[in-house]
């Protein structure tokens, strides 16, 4: 399909298959906080994934493991506001804010992002409105439950319809609020409220999830889906993730994140050179 991602006068083509790079702005990666604190390695971070290819950094400050402790606004916009402003005076790339609360949304936008991904699909008290007023594309992310409580026991009556079920509801949602259906991403949340068999049968449903017409982006990359199938750690699970970004792709998915940007920019060539052998 002929998608496309519009902020002011940018312009993102999602004809062929993206790469969102992950940004680590996890709170080790800082000094003891302030928005001076350390941000170098992030931001050579930043640098390598656009330098492997990525076409957007998704920079966030909250973990959404379980247990993870929550993040005041301030701590987030600590962390996540000066990588934004770097990663905008140093690189051309599309940069998207992973963040659920609508004042780290304006501020991020207002430094320089072009996309907000929330994770919790705009429920939080605000977030629709700011959403709109800013008028940047934003993905709806999927999640049964909450972070801390997600895993403790998801179930579902049939998952595709569960899930579309969400997006319908989500997507009026936003029109509601003035959101321009252009401006919508939708994301199952491999791994948010989901068993190892609901993962996977979604990986290998996921095509119909096509059925909406909009861009679909996906996160799979070093899950604990691919990490409690091979028992390996983070550390170990490129082929895994790949394996699961190519299935992904195959059925349909326009924007892939992930941390290992050459090795799944690599793999979409090799997709690509093959769908279009007669131009080689
Ligand atoms: C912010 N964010 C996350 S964080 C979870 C994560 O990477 N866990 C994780 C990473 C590495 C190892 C184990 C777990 N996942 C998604 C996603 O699937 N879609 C969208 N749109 N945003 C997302």
């Amino acid at each position: 399909q002929g998608f496309q991602l519009v902020c002011g006068d940018k312009c993102l083509d999602l004809s062929q298959p993206r790469v969102m790079g992950i940004l680590n702005v996890t709170p080790d990666s800082f000094s003891d906080g302030g928005r001076f604190a350390n941000l170098e390695p992030a931001c050579r971070h930043a640098d390598s994934l656009v330098s492997e290819g990525a076409s957007i950094i998704d920079i966030g400050g909250e973990s959404t493991r379980p247990g993870a402790a929550e993040v005041s606004v301030q701590h987030e916009l600590d962390r996540v506001i000066p990588l934004v402003e770097y990663v905008s005076a140093h690189h051309d790339v599309w940069i998207s804010v992973d963040t659920s609360k609508p004042e780290v949304m304006s501020e991020a936008v207002a430094a320089g992002a072009h996309l907000i991904n929330d994770v919790r699909a705009l429920q939080e008290p605000g977030a629709l409105a700011v959403a709109a007023k800013l008028n940047v594309p934003v993905c709806l992310m999927h999640m049964q439950g909450q972070p801390r409580t997600m895993q403790d026991a998801p179930e579902y009556q049939d998952i595709i319809s569960d899930i579309s079920d969400f997006f319908e509801k989500r997507i009026q949602a936003c029109l509601g609020a003035g959101i321009v259906r252009d401006n919508l991403l939708l994301d199952p949340g491999y791994g948010f409220g989901k068993t190892l068999s609901h993962n996977y049968e979604l990986l290998n449903r996921q095509a119909e999830l096509n059925t909406f017409g909009l861009p679909l982006l996906i996160g799979l990359s070093r899950k604990s889906m691919i990490g409690n199938l091979l028992n390996v750690p983070t550390s170990d699970r490129l082929a895994g993730s790949l394996s699961a970004a190519l299935l992904s792709i195959q059925q349909g998915a326009h924007i892939i994140r992930v941390h290992d940007v050459k090795p799944t920019v690599d793999m979409i060539k090799v997709m690509q050179a093959c769908a279009n052998y007669q131009a080689l």
